[in-house]
């Protein structure tokens, strides 16, 4: 998978380790360039060139080594300090055509990517290197190349400037990555039960409002279930509270496998769960709830404690028209103490005699 998709399917925690990933990757690259920059340069007789990009490797391999360790922030530090001096020995000795000062450009980019550097310095640093790429113009503007291969200035310019570009490209899509992902997980966190990961009661009653409006304009039913776990409280007291744990996930995983995608499934409480069944009638709610009730009661919970068999009630309503969420929820609650009051382990329909178009026309 290519590291920036992979960045999408990360925790925050791991964001920071594959943007690593990613620059050192360019980091081998750019000590590739470097090993071969001496040969060139001793080639085109700017020996004291060859001698100095002697000294670029020692800092791109320190570099690389550097973040193996883990010290990311001080070989981002030491890539940067590498590039500037690089940058202004070249254009001082072989003058501005060849392009090399663009690779301030890049480096400026990179810092402000190293997020253990305070904001306000790493701006001070990348306009620095800013100034820096101005003030070789006003410095080494009337150097004049006075080496071989003349004729190619023109074509090196153009390779200095693409591959001085690239990571800035990269760069830039590693950080709007990086800001989805993390959007991502707070929209996530701040929408979902952390045990469950089904939506969480505040958030859901957002959903669930946007899904009955989107019932009535379609001409659709949507159906309110309730449920609730048979005895949980004896469960908790027989086996502890991480395996009551255990089983409220595994119930969520069977609700989840039950629903389809535009349906809702919410922990509405504890051991209470809600789910809102989208373009379903009474009947057919029924017929996939007991469907999703038979699965509940047939979960192998040994590992979570004994023999113990865990069931679940559940109380049905069909979306009324004109009638709130809270009216419907009551009638749903209604339903399932029904179900709890004759045994358990069932399902009821709730049977409304609010006429809720009448009630409405009266006010
Ligand atoms: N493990 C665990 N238990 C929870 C959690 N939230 C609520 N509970 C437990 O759920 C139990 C609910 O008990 P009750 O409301 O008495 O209901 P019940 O024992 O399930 O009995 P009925 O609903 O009448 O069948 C309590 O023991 C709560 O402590 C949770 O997040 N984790």
């Amino acid at each position: 998978m290519p590291a920036l998709m992979q960045i999408k399917h990360q925790n925050l925690d791991d964001v920071e380790t594959i943007k690593f990933q990613i620059i050192q990757r360019v980091a081998y690259f750019a000590l590739a360039i470097h090993v071969a920059l001496i040969f060139i340069f001793y080639h085109l007789g700017a020996s004291m060139l060859a001698l100095a990009n002697i000294f670029s490797v020692f800092a791109w391999a320190s570099g690389i080594n550097l973040i193996n360790k883990g010290r990311h922030s001080l070989a981002l530090k030491v890539f940067s300090i590498e590039v500037l001096l690089h940058s202004i020995l070249v254009c001082a000795t072989l003058g501005l055509e060849l392009g090399f000062q663009f690779y301030l450009w890049t480096i400026s980019c990179l810092l402000l990517v190293d997020y253990q550097l305070k904001l306000k310095h790493a701006f001070i640093y990348s306009l620095m290197l800013i100034f820096t790429f101005a003030a070789l113009y006003l410095f080494f503007s009337d150097v004049v190349y006075s080496y071989a291969y003349k004729d190619f200035l023109l074509y090196i310019n153009m390779l200095n400037i693409v591959i001085a570009g690239l990571p800035m490209v990269y760069a830039i899509g590693l950080i709007r990555e990086i800001s989805i992902s993390q959007r991502i997980a707070l929209t996530d966190m701040a929408a979902k039960d952390h045990l469950t990961k089904l939506y969480n009661r505040r958030f859901a009653k957002k959903l669930i409002l946007a899904a009955q409006q989107k019932s009535v304009f379609t001409n659709t039913n949507l159906c309110l279930v309730m449920a609730d776990i048979d005895f949980f409280k004896h469960f908790n007291d027989t086996y502890g509270h991480d395996k009551g744990d255990a089983i409220l996930v595994r119930v969520a995983n069977v609700i989840n496998q039950h629903i389809a995608e535009q349906d809702i499934a919410v922990r509405w409480g504890g051991e209470e769960f809600l789910i809102v069944l989208t373009n379903t009638n009474e009947q057919n709610a029924f017929t996939r709830i007991e469907r999703m009730r038979d699965n509940i009661a047939a979960l192998n919970c040994a590992e979570q404690g004994g023999n113990l068999n865990i069931t679940m009630s559940f109380g049905l309503i069909q979306w009324q028209s004109n009638a709130s969420l809270e009216e419907m929820l009551q009638q749903a609650d209604a339903a399932l103490y029904k179900s709890k009051e004759n045994g358990r382990n069932q399902t009821t329909i709730a049977t409304t005699e609010t006429d809720y178009t009448a009630e409405l026309k009266s006010i």
